[in-house]
Formats: C-alpha cells, structure tokens, sequence
C-alpha cells in the first residue's frame, strides 16, 4: 500500500494561452498537512481542483491513495473532502438542514447519520447556533460549517482553499485546532493560502509562483536551506532608519520594517555594510524565504 496520499507526475493546466499550472510534481505523504504557498494567481486554486477531480488536467498524471485517477472513478471520489474558497453552503437552509443535505448525499442514514451531525456540531462547536440559517451566520461560523460539510462523509483527503482568509484569529485557531485532530487522525491535509502565519500550520510547505513549485520542505527545513541572512536593528524611528539606509546602499539592500524594528537581507559579505548600526541576527520568515526565493527563481 502506497504511503503517499497524493504523487502528481508533470501536472499541467493551460487555460487558452495560459499554463496556470506548469509541470508540478508532488509527493504528499498520508496525515500530512501540505500547504500551497504563493500570490494571487499562481496557480493554488487551479492545482487544487485538479487534484480534487473538479477539473481535468491539460498533461499529466494524478495518483490519488496509491491508485492512478485521471479522470476521478466514484469510488475515489468519496474519499475526498473540498471546502471551496467559496464555502458550498445552502443560504436558506440552516446549520442542521445543511449538514442534513450533505449527510444525505453521501449516502449517511439513521443512527449514522444523526451520531455524525451531533460530533460534527460538537467539534465546531456550533451548538447555539445549528437552528440559525447559513446566511446569518458570521464569517467564522460559516466557516466551521463549511468545514463540518467538507468532511461529513470521513474523507481520507481533506482539500482546504484558503480556508480562513476573512476570518477573525480567534475563529481561525480553532479551525487549526480542528485541522490537527483530524491529520492527527490520519487525515491527509492540502491546504492552499497566502497567508504565511498559516503555512507555518503545515507540515510541508510547496512554494507556488506562476504555477511552478518553487521549493518545498517543512518551515523548518525551509529556514535552514535560505542562503541569505535576516538582521534586526531596534529603533524608535523606522521610517527613518528605512530611508537612511536605501539612501546610503541603494537597491543592495532589501529591508522592510517591521513594528519598531527594520529587518534586513543580507546576501554575501554584505554584513559589513552594517557595521555602524547595532543588529542582531533574526530567524526569517516565511514571507522573507518567499520573497527572496521568488526574486531569485522567478520564471518569466
Ligand atoms: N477557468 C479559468 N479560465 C481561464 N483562466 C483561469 C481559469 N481559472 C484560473 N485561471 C487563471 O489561471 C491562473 C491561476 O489561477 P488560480 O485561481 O489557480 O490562482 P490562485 O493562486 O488560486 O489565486 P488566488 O489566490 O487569487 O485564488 C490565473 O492567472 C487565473 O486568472
């Protein structure tokens, strides 16, 4: 049995002139949580319906739980979980009648069904609120529906597009938490974002630009492979600071600030450029792997 949840094999989709996905091989093991990270447009969304099956592939191949699936057999198909960026919710139903609905369509009866709308309102804690319609609800809320929908049927798969953007932090933590039990559970997770405190959430983390995989790794493994160096230097005035150093190096310098701080890249001996100013060296981020990998791997 194979240990991989996903493996893609040069995955393509062109729309018209557009290859919105360019040559992507993937290999996500079972309970992973995998996170696409990349800008608007580079390709997440598109990816992520292939994957589900809701869109066909213009080249390549897609094995799903070990089994080779282009296009999605049925049988497949009821192993997989999508919330949609969307959130495929019925406004005019409440929370029950929807995870009714949903329950119904994928075949739950009786007992079963009823065990698995009370669990699912319990984990999202939507108990208060299962008689309100889904119009009403607020963004978190609908959210934690659209969650309790996506995985009525127990899915192995789990495909979450930008799950918690507009969503306040406290409603997005406890989706998190949400997420962790069921990959704990051996769910497998494919999440796509652009939020980068979220791709810290993942077990592995696939930067996307233009539709190519850029890198890939854990954030860890990610922070460990950037070539360059972050710096910090305190200040009560940053903007000043910020403007004194593009005055003084220019486009050499990539610097941002950050609170009452200006975090620097340093590339090659750059350090010494520094060497008046009071910095200590700082972790990158995310956002600061991203950035310096898309300037440096950028395809046209
Ligand atoms: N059905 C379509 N027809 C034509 N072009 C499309 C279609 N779907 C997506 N695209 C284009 O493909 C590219 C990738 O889009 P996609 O939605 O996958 O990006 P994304 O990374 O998910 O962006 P976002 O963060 O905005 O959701 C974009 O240039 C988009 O305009």
């Amino acid at each position: 049995m194979s240990s991989l949840a996903i493996k893609t094999d040069n995955l393509v989709k062109v729309f018209g002139e557009k290859r919105a996905v360019d040559g992507l091989n993937l290999s996500i093991g079972k309970g992973m949580i995998y996170g696409f990270l990349g800008p608007n447009g580079c390709g997440k969304t598109t990816t992520l319906r292939m994957l589900c099956g809701v869109l066909s592939p213009s080249e390549g191949e897609i094995a799903l739980l070990g089994e080779s699936v282009t296009p999605y057999p049925m049988k497949i198909r009821s192993k997989i979980g999508y919330m949609s960026q969307n959130f495929s919710l019925y406004n005019e139903l409440s929370v029950i009648e929807n995870l009714n609905f949903y329950a119904l369509l994928y075949g739950l009866e009786g007992k079963e069904k009823k065990r698995r709308i009370e669990d699912l309102i319990e984990v999202t804690k939507l108990t208060e609120y299962r008689n309100t319609l889904a119009r009403n609800l607020s963004g978190g809320w609908r959210q934690r529906l659209a969650l309790a929908v996506a995985i009525i049927h127990q899915p192995e798969v789990l495909f979450l597009d930008e799950p918690t953007s507009g969503v306040d932090p406290v409603s997005a933590r406890l989706f998190w938490d949400i997420v962790y039990e069921l990959a704990a559970e051996g769910v497998s997770i494919v999440v796509s974002t652009h939020s980068m405190d979220e791709a810290e959430h993942c077990d592995k983390v696939g930067f996307l630009d233009k539709g190519h995989l850029l890198q890939e790794g854990s954030p860890a493994e990610l922070r460990k492979a950037f070539p360059a160096k972050m710096v910090s230097i305190r200040t009560d005035k940053p903007m000043q600071l910020s403007h004194e150093l593009s005055e003084r190096f220019g486009s050499q310098m990539h610097s941002y600030i950050f609170g009452n701080e200006v975090r620097i890249r340093l590339e090659n001996d750059d350090e010494q450029m520094l060497k008046e100013y009071e910095y200590r060296r700082v972790e990158p981020t995310l956002e600061d792997i991203f950035v310096y990998m898309t300037e440096h791997n950028s395809v046209a």
